[in-house]
């Protein structure tokens, strides 16, 4: 079976690496996305005790509290006191994808709001809602969001170069990505996942399947760091023939993907591939996907050289990346 490319992102990192190094990077990085548009990331110096400890916090949190401690934290609805229809604990079949519930709990952590108009909070303006217990869980997240922070930006540094490498010349600058990132309205999510009810067969990749983990779709803004458990055959991605394909996790990797506003950005010449998840077995799946995203503000359009390499025409409209994010989170909870 075809597996993902591997993208060793430590020429971006290191400040002694070579021009050479950063260039093989970046021409790697270039087939990844055009080709996938899914890739496992090394070389991104954040430690396997950082990650294990994380992964070991978020399940701990799901598994350990009770649902009175996860309703303290219960993500509201915009509008209504404390919510703001996107920060904190969504239950089992809250999520709603393609139309059907979802079969897994979750918590969303935002970018914190300069200033928190509230309450009653406008959709995502609100404050975060932090699990109490463990109590080690939100100070471990913070220095693991400043580390991802990190990777996002040296990724996005690298895809700049990468777009460097098209044939067409032209003078936009190849930091375009790290100036749309360098205040990103980020979100970090940690997902539960039971196995799904019913049969306990994997089955066909590309049979019918009446209930998912997570339905099909892609994912909003730049670039997604998945750290995933060891789980297999859960995360799969759908190759360009339209034939489903499993991502199983790489000890020390993470799965990354680009979203839809690199898709628009590249007028298509990157994909923002369509994944899904179906867990079944009698574990329970951890997932923690960091979304590194452009700022709120940051207006995408399509790259004025990606254009012309693509024939001529914008194939994208001018999105706010905000804008567009609020009317995908208000279409994702019943
Ligand atoms: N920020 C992201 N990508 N969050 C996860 C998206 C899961 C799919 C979503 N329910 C949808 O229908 O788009
Ligand atoms: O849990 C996973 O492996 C992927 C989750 C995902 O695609 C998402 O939350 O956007
Ligand atoms: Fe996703």
């Amino acid at each position: 079976m075809a597996t993902l490319p591997i993208i060793d992102i430590a020429p971006y990192l290191a400040p002694s690496s070579t021009p050479e190094s950063r260039h093989d990077t970046a021409q790697l990085l270039h087939r990844a996305c055009t080709d996938t548009g899914f890739f496992y990331l090394t070389g991104h110096g954040i430690t396997s005790a950082t990650t294990d400890r994380i992964l070991d916090l978020a399940r701990r949190f799901f598994l350990e509290s009770s649902d009175a401690e996860k309703a303290l934290i219960q993500r509201k609805d915009a509008g209504l006191d404390d919510g703001d229809g996107g920060r904190g604990y969504q239950k089992i079949g809250e999520n709603v994808t393609g139309g059907r519930r979802d079969f897994h709990e979750a918590v969303d952590l935002y970018a914190p709001v300069q200033e928190e108009h509230g309450p009653p909070y406008k959709l995502l303006m609100g404050k975060n809602l932090w699990p109490q217990r463990p109590q080690e869980l939100k100070p471990a997240f913070e220095n693991y969001i400043k580390e991802l922070k990190q990777v996002g930006t040296a990724v996005v540094k690298a895809m700049g170069d990468a777009l460097g490498l098209l044939a067409t010349q032209s003078d936009e600058g190849a930091d375009v990505f790290v100036e749309a990132t360098g205040n990103s309205f980020w979100v970090m999510r940690m997902i539960g996942y039971p196995g799904l009810p019913g049969t306990n067969a994997q089955g066909d990749l590309n049979g019918d399947v009446e209930q998912f983990s997570c339905g099909a779709h892609t994912d909003y803004g730049c670039v997604t760091l998945l750290l995933a458990d060891q789980t297999p055959n859960s995360l799969q991605v759908q190759a360009k023939s339209g034939d489903w394909m499993s991502a199983n996790p790489i000890p020390g990797a993470f799965i990354v993907n680009i979203g839809d506003m690199m898709e628009r950005w590249t007028n298509g010449i990157w994909k923002s591939t369509n994944h899904r998840v179906i867990h079944r077995g009698e574990n329970y799946r951890v997932s923690v996907p960091f979304f590194f995203e452009p700022n709120f503000d940051a207006v995408v359009r399509p790259l004025q050289k990606c254009v012309r390499e693509t024939g001529g025409e914008a194939k994208y409209t001018e999105v706010v990346y905000g804008d567009f994010l609020t009317r995908k989170i208000a279409g994702n909870f019943y």
